[in-house]
């Protein structure tokens, strides 16, 4: 008798099922704008100079391939709390952050959802309507109970702001509050200085815990120091919070898997006590992160001048989608004759555009213009270039009307 005869076929992932239905499409007009990975103009993937040169740099020291320590490489745990927090952070010289590198942002995040799993029983987390897709699959692979907070206003094609106070406010005390550091997916709409303000004092007035999830730092606005302003805010207050982040974006190490998750605690006593719970965490997952991603990292970000060329190429890549996204808004205006407004195209910051297109919409751009995106109205510009501006212009106008 077959025992695994009973086992159904999977449904395609929505976002990383897009790229397999790309890859299969012949027509030469196709464009993919569904996986958030950069593109350079020429539409082809690009491995940062400073990946390349920190890679030579190892080559010639010849390291050796003996296991890394289940919380990752130290090297690499230090330099990426310094990243996103400074270096001088208090948190930092107070040693009250519990590092752990971790498989890229999922990783890091579904070893977040298992410590919250196993100690803060019947916790909840919030996460953002609509968010990435992927955040519902490790909360429910990790039995943690979940519930949305109202964030995209369809009408202002904006954030819901009241909406989302609102409902953090409603929900029960010390549930965890899943925030995206910058370039928020899959809507590209991030909340003001002032908001974060406000954000953090409901959060502080109810006991919850803010649970950021950092993807994009660099890439958004092309500054790592502006795109973890909203992690230092919450800890300039002395909040204790967990950061998810990776450095598949704003380093190109998509298929390196490296990541951490930081964990600020109350007292360094603390942190050292939570660092050895993730560790008992990871080691019957997948006992020790590879090597690889983790000495580039440590290598770029400890050579200061190979820091200063990766901020430079960060800016480049930040500053190649925010041209696309002026030449789509400026192609848009001057096709679409309803008067119809684009400006959220501008608006709107990272590499994603919430562009409003149903999944009927979304099909059509699909099977008519060859645009892979994905059902949730969400096209990647990281994967848009100059010269087919035009041409999706046409396909988003035909596919609205
Ligand atoms: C908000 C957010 N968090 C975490 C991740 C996880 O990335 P990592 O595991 O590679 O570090 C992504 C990647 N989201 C992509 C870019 C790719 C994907 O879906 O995996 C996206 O297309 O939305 C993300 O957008």
């Amino acid at each position: 008798v077959s025992r695994f005869e009973g086992i159904a076929m999977a449904p395609p992932d929505p976002i990383l099922g897009v790229s397999e239905a790309f890859r299969a499409d012949t027509d030469a007009k196709k464009l993919n704008l569904g996986v958030g990975a950069y593109r350079t103009e020429e539409l082809q993937p690009y491995v940062l100079d400073v990946v390349k040169k920190a890679e030579n740099l190892m080559l010639e020291r010849g390291e050796n391939k003996e296991y890394l320590s289940i919380e990752g490489l130290a090297a690499f745990n230090k330099v990426t709390a310094e990243l996103l927090f400074g270096a001088d952070n208090p948190v930092i010289k107070q040693q009250r952050v519990a590092t752990v590198q971790g498989l890229s942002g999922t990783g890091s995040l579904r070893l977040a959802a298992a410590l919250i799993e196993r100690y803060f029983p019947g916790a909840q987390v919030l996460i953002s309507s609509p968010t990435w897709g992927n955040h519902k699959n490790i909360f429910n692979d990790a039995r943690v109970p979940w519930s949305e907070y109202r964030y995209y206003d369809p009408k202002t094609v904006g954030l819901d702001f009241e909406g989302m106070i609102s409902d953090i406010k409603a929900a029960p005390e010390g549930s965890f509050i899943l925030l995206h550091g910058c370039a928020h997916n899959p809507t590209g709409i991030d909340p003001t200085p002032e908001q974060w303000e406000k954000i953090a004092d409901v959060i502080q007035e109810k006991n919850h815990i803010p649970f950021f999830d950092v993807a994009y730092q660099g890439f958004a606005s092309g500054s790592l120091d502006a795109d973890a302003s909203s992690v230092r805010l919450f800890a300039a207050r002395g909040m204790e919070l967990l950061i998810a982040q990776s450095y598949s974006k704003n380093l190109g190490l998509y298929a390196e898997r490296i990541g951490a998750i930081n964990v600020v605690c109350s007292s360094a006593d603390a942190a050292a006590r939570v660092k050895s719970q993730l560790k008992r965490i990871a080691r019957p997952m997948y006992s020790n992160p590879p090597v690889h991603g983790a000495r580039i990292v440590a290598n770029v970000v400890g050579d200061p001048a190979l820091f200063n060329e990766w901020k430079e190429e960060m800016e480049m890549m930040a500053g190649r989608i925010k041209n696309v996204r002026q030449k789509l808004f400026d192609s848009l205006s001057a096709r679409d004759k309803s008067g119809k407004d684009w400006s959220f195209i501008l608006k709107q910051i990272g590499m994603f555009s919430f562009t409003g297109l149903n999944k009927t919409q979304s099909d059509n751009m699909t099977n008519k213009w060859h645009v892979y995106m994905t059902k949730d109205g969400r096209i990647s510009l990281a994967g848009l270039s100059l010269a087919k501006c035009e041409y999706l212009a046409d396909a988003i106008i035909d596919s609205f009307h």
